[in-house]
């Protein structure tokens, strides 16, 4: 495997506050990779970094060897980098179809737009739903919708930050199963995850982060097995 993404001393501080001091991070293309650590660690803020919502104080991002530091959102978003946030950006009056349509009609034709929007119903499991609004759907289908319309721009990274917040265990398992199989479909995985659970589903890699800076990196069994991790980390908030 080579690295799709990588992160080079990537530093951002505001005023003093330094929230992430030299963050080399490397993705490999076709990994699940989970980022974790305690709140405040600077999560959020590498995640919006690597999409270009923020700019760094220092230092590089290459993705698909080619240095994206300073594009902006939309230019990522073209060369294949899709994001989902925590909080969904579906237009809740227009029903679930309407949705996927609005985020396929970007890079597809018109006639094809039904069959497509069909297989994606499918694959997200809401088969059943594609014409109720997508106010009525509950939390995690509607979290599903969104990784439905991120997924429609035929992603080749998909980043997504905090996928499950709010979601019940079966909710949660099935989110890591839709996950799973997109990445069995070739998509590349980065995940901002609190919910262990997932992350031991999911994450073929896990990078713990912890005052801005990589603290840890391994499988999921050896960040477990690690002690300094337990400490920052599991120790607060291992089964809250
Ligand atoms: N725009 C900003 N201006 C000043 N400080 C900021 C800004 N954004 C984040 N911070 C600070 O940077 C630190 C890291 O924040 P960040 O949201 O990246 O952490 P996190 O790991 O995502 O936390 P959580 O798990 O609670 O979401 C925090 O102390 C936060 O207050």
């Amino acid at each position: 495997m080579s690295a799709l993404l990588q992160t080079e001393a990537l530093d951002k501080h505001y005023g003093g506050l330094h929230v992430t001091a030299g963050v080399s991070l490397a993705l490999e293309e076709g990994e699940i990779h989970c980022l974790i650590g305690p709140n405040g660690a600077g999560k959020s803020t590498l995640f919006k970094l690597i999409l270009g919502a923020v700019l760094p104080s220092g230092g590089r991002i290459l993705y698909a060897g080619e240095d994206i530091t300073n594009l902006k959102p939309f230019q990522r978003i073209r060369r294949g980098m899709s994001v989902k946030f925590q909080v969904p950006g579906i237009f809740q009056a227009l029903t679930v179809r309407q949705n996927l349509a609005i985020a396929l009609q970007h890079h597809l034709a018109r006639a094809h737009l039904d069959r497509e929007i069909d297989r994606l119903l499918e694959f997200l499991g809401l088969h059943a739903a594609g014409l109720q609004r997508a106010s009525e759907l509950s939390h995690g289908q509607k979290q599903w919708l969104e990784i439905g319309m991120a997924v429609a721009l035929k992603p080749r990274l998909l980043l997504l930050d905090e996928p499950t917040a709010g979601m019940s265990p079966d909710e949660t398992h099935a989110t890591g199963e839709l996950v799973r199989s997109l990445n069995r479909a070739g998509v590349t995985v980065l995940a901002v995850e609190h919910d262990m659970e997932f992350v031991r589903q999911v994450a073929q890699r896990v990078s713990v982060l912890h005052l801005g800076r990589i603290f840890a990196q391994g499988s999921m069994q050896e960040i477990v097995a690690d002690e300094r991790v337990a400490e920052i980390y599991f120790g607060e908030t291992r089964y809250d």
